[in-house]
């Protein structure tokens, strides 16, 4: 185990030094592409500043025949692509893959200044973590990066699960976590046949009541609730991340024409403390940026009441209810997530100032 004191420095002479802060980019929508398909890469360009994250996907869903010309694909697409505030991400081939060691390679040494995360798919644990750590500080200094790539682990393995705080804490180089619903629901061995969201069967029913001859008539009207699949999922996830500092993200919601049950299910994410999640297709996009920027008119009522609250001491009543030192703290996380999101967001910054002025008045009585 590496001393506390040892965490941050280069694991490579010459490396970058490793950042202190995750630093808190707007990551709403991680949209997929794969760079081997012509007409998917021809778009990538154009998408610049209409997602938070660009990412080119050499995983799954790229066939086996593919993976170079998707690797050499992207490389060609980061050359030539000005990103101005969009985030280029990349998920490489697994660990145990044939292609994960050229993945890296290749792009480190040829778009490493360029490439921002590489999302590490089948996190078993720290140790996977310690060597992507590695190799990335070799290659970092054999090229002369001046900035770390970071490592975002996706988490999709029962290993993995159990060890998410140990993966969340493995290095400073752990940007964040995303759920990949499909292969871990195969690794528990849930049967469920989806990629992401819930299912029918996962529900709890209302108790039976008396029908006239004093039974249960268990046969008739109950109301039946869907239950979420991921909720414990999501929620040790999060918890994991927010103890290291660093971001949780939902991942993949594979029926892209219900867009209803997609952003339910975003919205899940979102509520439980998640920054983001994956997009798949187009349709998806819109969704993801709607609902991972808070409503203005949480935006406004946050700055009512941290306005309000002054230095956040004692309690105070904002329309009939309670607020104080944690609830303070709660409007203090959608202030923050509104005032980044505006940095990249004009049309939603015209809004957040509007809703920054109407709490602050209302705070002041006016
Ligand atoms: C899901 C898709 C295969 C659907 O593609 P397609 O049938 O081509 O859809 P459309 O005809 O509706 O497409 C309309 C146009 O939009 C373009 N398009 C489609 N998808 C994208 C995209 N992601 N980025 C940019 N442009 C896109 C099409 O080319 C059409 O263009 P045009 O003909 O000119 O109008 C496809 O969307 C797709 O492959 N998406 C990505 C899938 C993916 O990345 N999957 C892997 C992540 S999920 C996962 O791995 C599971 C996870 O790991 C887990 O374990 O849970
Ligand atoms: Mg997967």
């Amino acid at each position: 185990m590496r001393s506390a004191k040892d965490f941050f420095t280069p694991l490579a002479v010459g490396a970058p030094a490793p950042l202190r802060e995750i630093p808190a980019r707007p990551s709403r929508a991680i949209h997929f592409f794969d760079p081997s398909n012509a007409k998917m890469a021809a778009k990538i360009p154009g998408m610049v500043g209409t997602v938070d994250v660009l990412l080119g996907n050499l995983e799954d869903a790229v066939k086996a025949e593919n993976k170079e010309k998707a690797r050499l694909g992207l490389v060609e697409i980061a050359k030539n692509t000005d990103f101005g505030p969009t985030q280029l991400w990349s998920r490489l081939n697994a660990l145990d893959s044939p292609w994960f060691l050229d993945d890296i390679t290749t792009l480190v040494t040829e778009i490493g200044d360029k490439l921002d995360v590489v999302m590490i798919p089948k996190v078993q644990g720290a140790e996977d973590i310690h060597y992507v750590d590695r190799l990335l500080a070799q290659l970092e200094a054999k090229v002369g990066l001046q900035r770390p790539v970071l490592v975002h682990a996706i988490l999709e393995t029962a290993r993995g699960m159990a060890n998410v705080e140990k993966i969340a804490g493995a290095s400073p180089r752990m940007q964040g976590i995303s759920l990949g619903p499909a292969d871990l629901a195969a690794d528990r061995r849930m049967k469920t046949t989806r990629v992401g969201g819930g299912h029918p069967g996962y529900l709890v029913r209302a108790d039976a009541t008396k029908n006239d001859a004093g039974e249960y008539d268990i046969h008739g009207d109950r109301a039946v609730f869907q239950q979420d699949l991921w909720h414990y999922t999501i929620a040790r996830q999060v918890d994991a991340c927010a103890m290291h500092g660093i971001y949780a993200y939902y991942g993949p919601y594979g029926d892209i024409t219900d867009v209803v049950g997609c952003e339910d299910q975003f919205r899940n994410a979102f509520l439980l403390g998640c920054v983001g999640t994956w997009t798949l297709h187009p349709k998806q996009i819109d969704i993801a940026r709607r609902v991972f920027s808070p409503d203005p008119a949480e935006v406004e009522h946050a700055w009512h009441v941290v306005t309000a609250m002054g230095d956040g001491t004692g309690a105070v009543m904002v329309d009939g209810k309670m607020e104080d030192d944690a609830s303070c703290k709660q409007c203090q996380v959608v202030v923050d997530l509104a005032e980044a999101l505006s940095e990249t967001d004009p049309e939603l910054g015209e809004q957040y100032a509007e809703a920054k002025k109407a709490g602050i008045a209302k705070a002041e009585g006016k």
